[in-house]
């Protein structure tokens, strides 16, 4: 899928991962609506990004992923101002173990939210142009990360709705492909402000660092992969694993004969 022109949406893209992924999307010609709750972040990079790409290529709305009116208000401001949706990037994501009724509601409840509101405007049997969707996920949702048992399990379920979707749409005809992007460990405000976090799993912090030891990631790495899932026609249900020596394609096991 080549970028030119197309409409990416990317929820937290304030931030961190989601700065990163809008960047690499305008670099390569889309046209992106930087979704976030953190309006002090979105404009201020909005501004930033006019400069450099000029004020028609991207919109900041403030939305969060938990308030539903506010999505459907930000897609239907999207598709006012740019005539439609070709690529949404669920991103946003917390994690916070002592809120983790809350990490469900941003991390899982909202990415199904913002993805069965934006198939209003993006499947093709109800008028829109069909596209692609990538979620965020986690190397959390592969393998228990076990400082964060709530974090993990929103991961996993963003996996498991991904990969189903992509079942769904591909069955049904919604010309819509879905992938999940599963990095380890990336250099955000996420993961350095997080001892506070962890709740009743803090004494478990020591025990997660043979991970953390294996590497850290950069922005820009986990958003070359995004870019990957996005652009390569042939991905759809999959999980990109990415870790600083290597980026693999999961194989799950089969379970129906
Ligand atoms: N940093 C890591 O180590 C790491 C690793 C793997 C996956 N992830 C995932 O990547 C995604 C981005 O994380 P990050 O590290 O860039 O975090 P970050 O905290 O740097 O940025 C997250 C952004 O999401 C926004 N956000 C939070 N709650 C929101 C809501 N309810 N509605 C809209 N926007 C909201 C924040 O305002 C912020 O701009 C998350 O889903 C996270 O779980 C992070
Ligand atoms: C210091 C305590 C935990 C810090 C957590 C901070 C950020 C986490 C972000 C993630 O999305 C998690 C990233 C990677 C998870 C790593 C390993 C999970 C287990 C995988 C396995 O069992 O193979």
């Amino acid at each position: 899928m080549a970028l030119n022109g197309k409409i990416a949406v990317v929820t937290g893209a304030g931030l961190g991962i989601g700065k990163a992924i809008t960047e690499i999307l305008l670099r390569n010609g889309a046209k992106v609506v930087l979704l976030d709750v953190n309006e002090t972040a979105g404009k201020s990079l909005k501004e930033a990004l006019d400069k450099q790409y000029g004020q028609e290529r991207t919109l900041f709305l403030n939305c969060d992923v938990e308030s539903e009116e506010q999505i459907k208000a930000a897609f239907q401001k999207t598709v006012e101002t740019f005539g439609g949706i070709d690529i949404l990037c669920n991103n946003a994501g917390i994690l916070n173990e002592n809120e983790w009724e809350r990490s469900i509601s941003i991390n899982l409840v909202g990415v199904i939210k913002v993805t069965y509101l934006a198939l209003e405007h993006m499947n093709k049997l109800t008028g829109g142009r069909g596209g692609v969707i990538v979620n965020t996920a986690s190397l959390a949702g592969l393998g228990p990360l076990l400082s964060c048992p709530v974090y993990t399990a929103t991961k996993h379920g963003v996996i498991g709705f991904t990969r189903a979707m992509a079942a769904a749409s591909a069955a049904s005809g919604y010309g819509i492909r879905f992938n999940a992007l599963c990095p380890t460990f990336v250099q955000t405000d996420l993961f350095s402000a997080i001892l506070d976090r962890l709740g009743q799993f803090s004494h478990l912090a020591d025990a997660t660092q043979k991970y953390i030891d294996t590497g850290v990631l950069n922005v820009s790495q986990v958003a070359e992969c995004l870019l990957k899932l996005v652009t390569d026609e042939t991905n759809n249900g999959e999980a990109l694993m990415v870790k600083t020596d290597m980026r693999k394609y999961v194989t799950f096991p089969t379970i129906t004969q």
